[in-house]
């Protein structure tokens, strides 16, 4: 190593002594304000961001100067690279206090909307996704759908495009051509974008039969005024304020009432589970794998119910708190299986925390950020299987035939399947928003027409230009991208086939519980270690065998129940798609 290298070395170890602090600080104040939203709380969290950006402005400086073409360690070539790009730290200090003020206004509006009736105020968790979960009435659902569109995406309209300018400027900046292809860098894949078309295509058959299929039972449900059959589906009936999954309304649409259900709620709660007792059963799971416990600071300082004396941000999230100690979830804890689900998915977040924390802070990251994602997800695809739930006392002993099997697999689906269009559209309408293809003039009409599109949805009352629909999803007004989602969804049934085999299970995928393999546990473990140190193909190849996405294991995975829809579909000569695309609900009737 020459001198230079070795001078690179030390800036690099100071470099991460002094970002843990920084970090720390900033992840503290964010806590602190997520957990308490007050204006004192929201200037001090911005205060730290800024001198977050700071820091990050001078050492990038500082790593920009190296010429670290002929280094010896590749890793210190990668860390360099990365600290190169300073992201938001490239604009000027007033810039910077507007685009952060910009997306914490958005934020704010968004975890405060209340939609009231009357003097009675609802806010989106708990009480408007529970009635876009349980109601089955037409106009109550159209009134929590349009009242929290009224009060969250379109009171943030005005300051989408001011955050859009911001960004592209921070992006074009760091050498990027726009902020989506700042975001799509991180998969260090030029193809990303054809990649993820392919996938989806390969998908979208899948999708087009259990559209078909849950269209039916709506047009059974909701008469002909309100469904058609060769028509988009009216976005508020799928038990979801963003129709992304359908799993609530499984009960219109059970193939066998008779056969085994498979939801675990009603035992959940005849059984008085706690929030804290569904945190332990998913500590228990990864434990049982040979993962890394939850330490203490974990239960001691995580929020995972609601507080009742204030606001907080209850969209659940994990946090690492750079310090290789703090770890934490906040989650507005309601006790039924869709939260079991979210418990594992945050667990999964923090286990990667765990596993990667003796990283440099810039490896401290996800392979990419859809393996970020996969991680919850692929153990929730271990604990939803009837045996796995039995063996919690969850449900009764799972009777072994075919009819329960696609009862199980359909109530999968109803989460997997139909998300698939949403986590593919998401970015695909930000990607053209930044990148201009998509001027502000036409934000909410393009969303429709993605929506449409992919999803085969349509709005059940008319939408303008003073509307901003997409606003009404968290991840938009908190600048979170989204197609790792879309990643995670594919490549986390790549994981569980692989971790099955690893696990010694020969069934079929659906039935496959890897509980308590400690050699499952080892290959996903090895692989968390290593954080973003190494290209994520490599991580893949690890884990799979494969260097390369695949949707082959999702589409495995369903088989039975695809070909059962396939059947289903003719024998009632379903449309598949929408041809009658332009069709829209009658309104008021
Ligand atoms: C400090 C910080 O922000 N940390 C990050 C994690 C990190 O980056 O380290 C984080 O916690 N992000 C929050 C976000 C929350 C959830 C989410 O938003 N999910 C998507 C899509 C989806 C839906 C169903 C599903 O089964 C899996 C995913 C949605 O609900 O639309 C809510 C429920 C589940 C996950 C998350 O955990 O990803
Ligand atoms: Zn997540």
């Amino acid at each position: 190593k020459n001198a230079n290298e070795r001078e690179a070395e030390d800036f690099l170890s100071v470099y991460n002594s002094t970002a843990e602090e920084v970090w720390n600080a900033y992840t503290e104040a964010s806590w602190t304000y997520n957990t308490n939203i007050t204006d004192h709380n929201n200037q001090i969290m911005l205060e730290k961001n800024l001198a977050m950006s700071n820091h990050t402005l001078q050492y990038g400086r500082q790593a920009r100067n190296f010429d670290f073409s002929d280094f010896t360690d590749s890793e210190t070539q990668r860390l360099l690279r990365k600290l190169s790009d300073i992201d938001k730290a490239a604009l000027t200090e007033e810039k910077q206090k507007e685009y952060n003020q910009i997306v914490s206004d958005m934020e704010t509006i968004y975890s405060k909307a209340k939609v009231c009736k009357g003097d009675k105020c609802m806010p989106l968790d708990p009480d408007l996704t529970e009635i876009m979960a349980k109601s089955r009435d037409y106009d109550e659902l159209l009134f929590a759908w349009k009242g929290w569109r009224d009060v969250s995406g379109k009171l943030m309209r005005g300051k989408y495009t001011r955050y859009v300018e911001l960004g592209n400027e921070a992006a074009t900046l760091n050498g990027h051509a726009d902020n989506g292809a700042y975001w799509r860098s991180w998969y260090e894949t030029p193809t990303l974008e054809s990649e993820v078309e392919r996938l989806y295509h390969e998908l979208q058959p899948l999708y087009h039969e259990l559209h078909a299929y849950v269209r039916r039972a709506l047009y059974k449900k909701y008469g002909d005024k309100k469904i058609n059959l060769k028509g988009p589906i009216p976005a508020h009936l799928l038990g979801n304020m963003w129709a992304q999954s359908w799993s609530n309304i499984y009960d219109l649409l059970v193939p066998y009432p008779n056969a085994a259900q498979v939801d675990a709620t009603p035992a959940m709660i005849a059984q008085k589970w706690t929030a804290k007792r569904m945190f332990e059963e998913s500590d228990n799971f990864f434990k049982s794998l040979g993962l890394i416990p939850m330490p203490d600071e974990f239960w001691e300082k995580s929020m995972i119910e609601k507080p009742s004396d204030r606001d907080v941000v209850c969209h659940a999230s994990a946090w690492d708190f750079y310090n290789r100690k703090d770890f934490r979830i906040k989650q507005c804890t309601v006790v039924n299986m869709d939260d079991l689900i979210t418990v594992h998915h945050e667990m999964g977040h923090v286990q990667y925390f765990l596993q990667y924390k003796d990283q440099p802070v810039t490896f401290r990251e996800g392979a990419n950020p859809g393996f970020h994602e996969a991680i919850g997800d692929v153990m929730a695809l271990s604990v939803s299987t009837p045996k796995h739930l039995h063996s919690i006392g969850l449900l009764e002993k799972p009777d072994e035939n075919e009819e329960s099997d696609i009862n199980y697999l359909m109530s999968i689906a109803l989460d997997k399947i139909a998300f698939l269009p949403f986590g593919y559209l998401m970015d695909q309408w930000r990607w053209k928003v930044f990148d201009g293809r998509f001027p502000d003039s036409e934000y909410n009409q393009q969303w429709w027409n993605l929506r449409l599109k992919y999803q085969g949805v349509c709005p059940p009352v008319l939408r303008s230009e003073e509307d901003f629909d997409p606003g009404a999803k968290f991840h938009i007004p908190a600048n979170v991208p989204y197609i790792r989602y879309f990643v995670s969804f594919v490549i986390q049934f790549q994981f569980h086939k692989a971790l099955c085999a690893a696990a010694g299970q020969t069934g079929p995928l659906h039935k496959c519980d890897i509980y308590q393999s400690l050699d499952a546990g080892k290959l996903l473990g090895d692989a968390m270690r290593l954080g973003n140190s190494k290209p994520w193909p490599e991580v893949m190849m690890a884990i799979t065998g494969n260097t390369s996405m695949s949707a082959e294991p999702l589409v495995e995975y369903f088989k039975p129940l695809i070909s059962w829809l396939e059947k289903e579909n003719r024998k009632n000569s379903e449309t598949l798609g929408w041809p009658d695309y332009s069709w829209t609900p009658a309104m008021n009737t």
